[in-house]
């Protein structure tokens, strides 16, 4: 099957190795077009621009950044509309919104094409090994004739109806991710502070009913102040505000996420967006000569 790829971003790159390994024909586009040239070493083609991608292949996936990178390579100047068609399937893998998701969907199918979004649960190792959660809805015959690419990628897929479906399943796993997080770095944190020692916090949480691969994963980074980003912070503070309107919309209340979002918010206004979403642990450290 030959797929274009759009967005070579920390997921974007291992999605579309992954498919390459597994033979798939696979054109790529990035905004930094740099970023190709890893991927052609690796047997990919480039198209020069998205349009380009979409005229070349039946299939086109992108996973960008958030809503104005999703809309961005739709709408603008060489964008997919120039090239979708009845013989076309766009598939977006973002973390978007629904609102986002809907627009673009409008857009694709007035002009013939079918469209599917498809959020990703999962960091960069899932990635890497094909182990993603697949959250797809939009057009069911789409979705079957992408399930050969879907089942590289992933290790289990959803079709969830109607287009913002996935969007909105994606926000709400991550609003819950999010949240759990910021009471894990709480928690860290105070096990230090009143004297006990962290490492024995983590072996006591993984040994009861609240051990789970995120704090197995992130603990030990967390206290070796390693914050290399596998999800970046920026992205999930972005999902945290997207999922709180979500939360606004439905008049649910969402006291635990809206705290869990200041703290993200906060740790980006210490420059902390492009590190890891665990470095939201930092914003916890006492601000101020005196550490007591
Ligand atoms: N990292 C993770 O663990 C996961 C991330 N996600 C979601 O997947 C998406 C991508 O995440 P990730 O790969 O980590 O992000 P990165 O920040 O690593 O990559 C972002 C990508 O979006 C591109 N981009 C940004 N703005 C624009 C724009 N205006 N026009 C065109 N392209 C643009 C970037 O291009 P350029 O290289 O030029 O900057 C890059 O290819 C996000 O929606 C994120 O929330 C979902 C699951 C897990
Ligand atoms: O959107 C990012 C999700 C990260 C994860 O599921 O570990």
């Amino acid at each position: 099957m030959e797929v274009g790829f759009l967005g070579l971003g920390i997921m974007g790159k291992a999605m579309s190795l992954n498919l390459l390994r597994h033979g798939f024909k696979v054109t790529v586009w990035n905004r930094t077009l740099s970023k190709c040239d890893e991927l052609v070493q690796h047997g990919a083609s480039i198209g020069e621009t998205p349009a380009a991608v979409v005229k070349k292949c039946k299939y086109t996936i992108a996973i960008l950044s958030d809503p104005p990178a999703a809309l961005s390579v739709v709408f603008d100047k060489d964008g997919i509309l120039e090239q979708i068609n009845n013989e076309k399937g766009y598939i977006d893998m973002s973390t978007v919104d629904a609102d986002t998701s809907s627009k673009i969907s409008e857009a694709i199918t007035s002009r013939g094409g079918r469209f599917l979004e498809a959020p990703v649960s999962g960091s960069k190792k899932p990635a890497e090994d094909g182990q993603l959660v697949i959250l797809a809805a939009g057009n069911k015959a789409l979705y079957d004739e992408v399930l050969p690419a879907f089942d590289v990628l992933g290790k289990k897929s959803f079709f969830l109806g109607e287009v913002g479906n996935g969007a909105k399943m994606k926000l709400v796993v991550n609003m819950t991710m999010g949240s759990m997080m910021n009471a894990f770095a709480e928690g860290i944190m105070l096990a230090g502070k009143s004297g006990l020692n962290p490492q024995n916090l983590l072996d006591v949480l993984d040994l009861g009913a609240m051990s789970n691969p995120m704090f197995k994963l992130k603990g030990p980074t967390i206290l070796q102040k390693n914050y290399t980003p596998a999800f970046p912070l920026k992205h999930q503070q972005k999902d945290m505000r997207l999922a709180l309107a979500l939360g606004d919309e439905n008049a649910v209340p969402m006291p635990v996420a809206a705290a869990a979002n200041e703290a993200f918010k906060k740790a980006r206004s210490l420059g902390l967006g492009d590190l890891d979403f665990s470095a939201v642990f930092e914003t916890l450290k006492p601000i101020g000569p005196s550490s007591s």
